[in-house]
């Protein structure tokens, strides 16, 4: 292909596949409408002015408007006391015209997130953070799950990835992604492997992997020495880089970053280094453009879940 990746390597496209998602929740709120039914809500909680979380937030309400599903937004300064934040969350749980809560992480200091998590109602909880959905997810029972890896699980079924029996590695432990995403691949009968910031020999253990999801926010880490031939690759980070040295290295063989990063003093990259990865794999999601669009379409699809359920 000339561009580093083999003429072999599927690029998955997380637009593709957002967008089908997307169409597929657009057509259950219209047939919500012909039957007369209420367009599902979200109401998205973001506390302080973290550029990035208002960047995400604004991709959320966005989706919102395509599908047909209302948002409601409640920005708040930075520093919100802790009670004020509860309040909000209790008179949303108590809201009939809410279907989802969100609250955009990471909230500022001070402020307890895994507090305001466990005050959403379970049923509202489309972040599926709540101790009740974790516990179903757990369990392999149906309720709300977290959106990026149930998205990125909704990707590899329609894409036909074959999931019984093959070796996947996780890497990254966190309760939004890695630890779910590991059981969700546990459910589809993979054997899981979770790895972390610990691990010993960790691109010996990756190179094993059939399936590799990096979930750690590190920008570069995965290097394409660490693929299996053939593997498919997930990357979930979504990382900015602005320091040249650091682009010098995890940038090598894609020229196109180094660029960008020169000219607009900054580039997105992800957990994986796209182009030296891209020439080893069998398929793989670019950052951005990736899982991060998938990430907002699982937001709508667990609307649309947590309203049908009510
Ligand atoms: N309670 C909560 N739930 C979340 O789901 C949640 C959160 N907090 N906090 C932050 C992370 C991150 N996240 C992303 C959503 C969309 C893109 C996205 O659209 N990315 C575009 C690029 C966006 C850009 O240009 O920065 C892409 O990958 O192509 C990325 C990241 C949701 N998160
Ligand atoms: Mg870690």
């Amino acid at each position: 292909m000339g561009d580093g990746s083999s003429a072999m390597t599927m690029i998955l496209d997380g637009k593709v596949h957002a967008e089908r998602m997307l169409g597929e929740v657009t057509a259950a709120v219209e047939a919500r409408a012909a039957r007369g039914l209420r367009p599902p809500c979200l109401a998205v909680v973001i506390v302080g002015d973290d550029p990035a979380s208002h960047v995400y937030v604004r991709g959320k309400v966005a989706a919102c408007a395509r599908t047909g599903i209302r948002s409601v937004e409640r920005r708040l300064p930075a520093d919100t006391p802790q009670a004020e934040l509860d309040g909000i969350i209790a008179a949303l749980n108590a809201d009939p015209l809410v279907d989802g809560i969100l609250v955009q992480l990471p909230l500022p200091a001070g402020l307890d997130s895994k507090r305001a998590l466990h005050a959403i109602d379970p049923a509202k909880d489309v972040d599926g953070l709540h101790p009740v959905n974790q516990g179903l997810l757990l369990e392999g029972l149906p309720g709300l799950r977290p959106c990026t890896p149930s998205a990125c699980m909704n990707m590899l079924r329609a894409h036909g990835v074959e999931l019984k029996g093959i070796r996947a590695l996780v890497l990254g432990r966190s309760e939004i992604v890695g630890k779910p995403m590991a059981l969700m691949l546990l459910e589809q009968h993979a054997t899981v492997t979770i790895a972390h910031s610990r691990t010993r020999d960790l691109p010996a253990l990756c190179r094993e992997a059939d399936l590799l999801v990096a979930a750690v926010g590190r920008p570069g880490m995965v290097e394409g020495s660490w693929i299996k031939p053939g593997a498919v690759v997930v990357d979930v980070g979504i990382n900015r880089v602005e320091d040249p040295a650091l682009g010098e290295v995890i940038f090598a063989a894609d020229p196109g970053k180094m660029k960008t990063l020169r000219e607009k003093g900054g580039v997105l990259c992800g957990d994986v280094r796209f182009q030296e990865a891209a020439a080893v794999a069998g398929a793989i999601t670019p950052v951005p453009g990736g899982v991060g669009l998938l990430t907002i379409a699982g937001v709508m699809a667990n609307t649309l879940q947590a309203c049908q359920a009510r």
